[in-house]
């Protein structure tokens, strides 16, 4: 069987393929040139991506002998999976396998707000001793509110509250008597609730026509001035011409965004220009740890289902 892969995976899985016998393309670029995917993918029955590759009905139907469509992580927006049921694709993720080190990635982020160590020793290298420049606050106390509590939003809660955080969330697909919303302590409210009491909104949706731009400006007004929208989602969750604006007029205190609408972002971008505006390259899921066990459960999977 042949598996081609079209974007950047650890060689655990790679190696475990081989090793039961397919016959593994590693191109790790190769979802940049539709036409040589398309040319690799024809004689394939396994495909593994990222969230570039687009696996839509034009290309469904120019691969025939598909069988199996591999995500290495959770994000399924860049795949049909309408006409991957009709074409008779499996498609299959890796669930759960990066949603402590996206966990990690909010906790993170909210340090980076209030204790923003990097900057100060980058001050002292600069010749400084400043002690009263760096003294924002304490994450004990505070409100951290989850938009999206499946599984990374839970993590991300279960980590804020060993520090003392209060965790809101709002999530339309999770009863309020969900045993690992209840078990973790979300205090469950509706999004205004959640938005207005809020010090930091952290975003754990997947992107949808109902998420879009569920955040904008009039979602961001019902914010607390000085609060921090955290968004290690998807960028298309965010309205981000709204963004800059309440960030630039100090509506808000600011964003961490490991996700931008149009990836990579563009170095003209406007939030760019922004100090309390910090963009990462869509790395929250991608520490060693987490994209080992991803290649691995993708592996297992596919050989589970295929393997000889
Ligand atoms: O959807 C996900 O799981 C994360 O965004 C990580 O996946 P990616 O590295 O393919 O974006």
């Amino acid at each position: 069987m042949k598996a081609v892969i079209t974007e950047l995976n650890w060689p655990v899985g790679i190696d475990m393929l081989r090793e039961k016998g397919f016959t593994v393309i590693y191109q790790p670029e190769l979802w940049k040139d539709r036409e040589a995917l398309v040319q690799e993918t024809a004689d394939a029955e396994i495909l593994i991506v990222r969230n570039q590759t687009q696996v839509d009905e034009a290309l469904l139907q120019q691969v025939p002998h598909l069988q199996i469509v591999g995500r290495l992580g959770v994000g399924l927006d860049n795949i049909d999976l309408k006409a991957a049921e009709q074409a008779g694709v499996e498609v299959i993720t890796a669930k759960n396998a990066n949603a402590a080190s996206v966990a990690e990635y909010v906790i993170s982020a909210m340090f980076h707000v209030t204790r923003p160590l990097a900057e100060a020793a980058l001050d002292v290298k600069g010749g400084n001793w400043d002690r009263r420049g760096f003294t924002k606050g304490e994450l004990y106390g505070k409100t951290l509110g989850l938009i999206g509590t499946g599984e990374t939003g839970i993590r991300a809660a279960d980590r804020a509250k060993s520090l003392g955080m209060h965790v809101i969330g709002y999530d339309p697909f999770v009863k309020t008597y969900d045993y690992a919303v209840m078990e973790t302590g979300i205090d469950m409210m509706e999004l205004d609730a959640a938005l207005q009491q809020a010090d930091f909104i952290s975003l754990h949706v997947p992107l949808t026509p109902a998420t879009k731009h569920l955040i904008n400006r009039e979602r961001m007004k019902q914010m607390k001035p000085g609060s921090w929208v955290i968004n290690s989602s998807r960028g298309g969750v965010i309205e981000e011409n709204d963004l800059y604006d309440m960030i630039q007029t100090e509506e808000i205190g600011g964003a961490f965004l490991d996700v931008v609408e149009k990836e990579p972002v563009d170095p003209d971008h406007p939030l760019l220009t922004l100090g309390n505006c910090f963009i990462t390259p869509h790395i929250a899921g991608l520490t060693e740890e987490a994209q080992s066990r991803t290649s691995k459960m993708i592996a297992e999977e596919i050989i589970q289902r295929v393997g000889k």
